[in-house]
Parts: structure tokens; sequence; C-alpha cells
């Protein structure tokens, strides 16, 4: 029986974007504003700095900001995960002991990207962040983009601590989902990433998911897990589909985060442009992002509408 809260983790989890002004500088106020508008949207918790907040695209100093300004709007009423991934370890256990200081509710990191390394340096980098604070840690398996393959063994040694509750696993395999949540037992957590499968992960074995797209249709997520927690798998594959056609059409722009972030800014959020090399939404394609907000809208309005 594990001692921390995992509940608090399981359901919706919003991977947050940052919040940057005109000049590209973190926004604190549009930060707050926009954890409350996520807080008013009913979802469990947000992961902050992870990929869909540009966490490997900010300073140290910036990602601190960031995360303060969240715990400090919505600390006390949603669960917040602050992800302290970064190339070096003296910068993620700094980063983790700021998520405990300031109230974080746990801490997750990527394994050190950049050099290619091995499972000993990937083992003992995360360890240096578990051991540098009393937070619960959640693994975060993203092997697309940090070339690292998690192996179960691996897993199983990282899940025998009582600290380490579970894995974010954003990787595309549904099979290997179920695999980490057998090798870690009841008592740890799997979180799906790749939010196109949301179902698909959940119905595998995911205790729920931390996802980017969720950000911009929080109410389309919590519908599926809703439909799906009453044993309406018809309703929750139907809704699951209507979602997938919308992030197809998320992915066709030249970056995931700036369709979102221009589609925030629709709605009076504005989160200013993803940082380079991301690209933000070319003028000539405001139109299209403009459709799809409105289908979105509209295709929330319909699952309030069937009873969220
Ligand atoms: C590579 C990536 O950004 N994957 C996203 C998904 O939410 C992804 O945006 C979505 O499934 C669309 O493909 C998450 O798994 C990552 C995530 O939660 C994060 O932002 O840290």
């Amino acid at each position: 029986m594990n001692s921390y809260n995992l509940y608090r983790f399981k359901g919706i989890t919003i991977a947050m974007y940052s919040c940057y002004n005109a000049s590209g500088e973190i926004d604190l106020e549009a930060a707050r504003r926009l954890a409350r508008y996520y807080a008013e949207s009913g979802v469990k918790g947000l992961y902050v700095g992870g990929s869909s907040g540009e966490g490997m695209l900010q300073s140290v100093t910036e990602r601190k900001l960031m995360l303060e300004a969240v715990v400090g709007e919505v600390g006390s009423e949603l669960t917040i995960i602050a992800h302290v991934g970064a190339p070096a370890t003296r910068d993620s256990v700094e980063l983790a002991i700021h998520a405990e200081k300031i109230g974080a509710h746990a801490v997750s990191a990527v394994p050190a990207i950049y050099y290619r390394l091995p499972a000993p340096s990937v083992e003992a980098h995360w360890q240096a962040i578990i051991d540098s604070t009393d937070l619960p840690f959640i693994i975060y398996h993203i092997p697309q983009t940090t070339g690292f393959q998690l192996t179960l063994g691996l897993l199983s040694k990282m899940a025998a601590q009582e600290k380490v509750i579970g894995v974010k696993i954003s990787a595309e395999s549904t099979f290997e989902l179920q695999q980490f949540k057998a090798a870690g037992g009841e008592d740890f957590l799997v979180l799906n990433g790749p939010d196109e499968q949301y179902l698909a992960g959940r119905s595998i074995g995911a205790d729920g998911g931390i996802g980017g797209t969720y950000g911009v249709m929080p109410e389309l997520f919590l519908h599926i897990e809703k439909c799906y927690a009453q044993g309406r798998m018809d309703d929750a594959l139907k809704w699951q589909f209507i979602v997938n056609e919308l992030i197809v059409e998320l992915l066709s722009f030249p970056s995931l985060y700036g369709a979102c972030k221009a589609i925030l800014k629709l709605r009076g959020y504005d989160t200013g442009e993803p940082r380079l090399p991301l690209l933000p939404v070319a003028e000539t394609d405001l139109p299209r992002i403009h459709a799809l907000n409105e289908r979105i809208l509209s295709f929330a309005a319909q699952a309030k509408g069937a009873g969220l």
C-alpha cells in the first residue's frame, strides 16, 4: 500500500502550455488566468513545464516562475505536477527542490537528453531527482523525443521505491503501457500520453491521462472519461473518434503547440507564441484556426448537453 494519495493523480490532467508576453518573456498574469480557466473546467490537475509546456526551451528561472504562478493560483484546487526534466541533473534537482518548496504535489522528469545515455546514467539522473525531495516522482517516458527506451527491468527497479508512484507514457504502444502497468503493480500509476489513444490506454490499464490537446478541449476528454467510467463504451468510442479528427486538424499546422495557443487566444487567453524552433500559426492560417475553434466549442457544448 502506497502512503501517497494516488487518487489525486488519476483522471484528466492537462499538460499546460507556457505563457509568454508579446516580447516572448514569461507572462505570469496570463499563466494565472489560464490556470484558473482550467480549474473551472473540472479537470483533476496540471502538468507544468513538460513537452507542451516547453520546459526544455526555458531557463531554470523561467521554469520556476511559471510553476509559481500556477501553484499560487490553483495549487489548493488542482493537483500540480512539476516537470523538472533537463539535460543536466543539477538543473533538474534545483527545479525539484523548488517545486517542493512552493507546494507542487509531485515531480516528474524525462531521462537526461542529448548524450544518448545508457540506462545506468538515466537511473542515476532520476535517482538524484527522487532523493532531492520528499515529493512523489512520476517517470516521463517519451522515447520518440528523448531516444531513450525505458525497459521493463529499469521500470520495475524504479517502481520498487515508494516515492516512484507512476509513469507517464507518451509512447504510442498501448501494449507497452499494459506491460508497464503489470510490472509496476496495482499501486503504480500509469498515465496515458497520446491523447489520440486516451480510451485505448484507459481500457488497457491506464489510470488517467496527461495530455496537451486536453488544454483546448478539456470538456471532451472529461466526457470520454465519464462515458468510460459509466461503462458506456460505445459513447466513449464515439467521442474519442470525434476528438481524433480534431487532433488530426491540430497536427496539420506547423506546430501543434502553436495551433493550440492560437485557439486559446481566440477564447481570450493570450499565451503568446510558442518559442522557436516551434513555429507559431501563420497569419494566412488564422481562418482555419477560427473554424477549428468553432468546431471544438460546438462539440464541447454537445458533450455538456449529453450530461457531463
Ligand atoms: C509529444 C507530445 O507533445 N505528446 C503529448 C500529447 O498530448 C500530444 O500532444 C497529443 O497526443 C497529440 O499528438 C503528451 O504526451 C505530452 C505531454 O503530456 C506533455 O506536454 O508533457
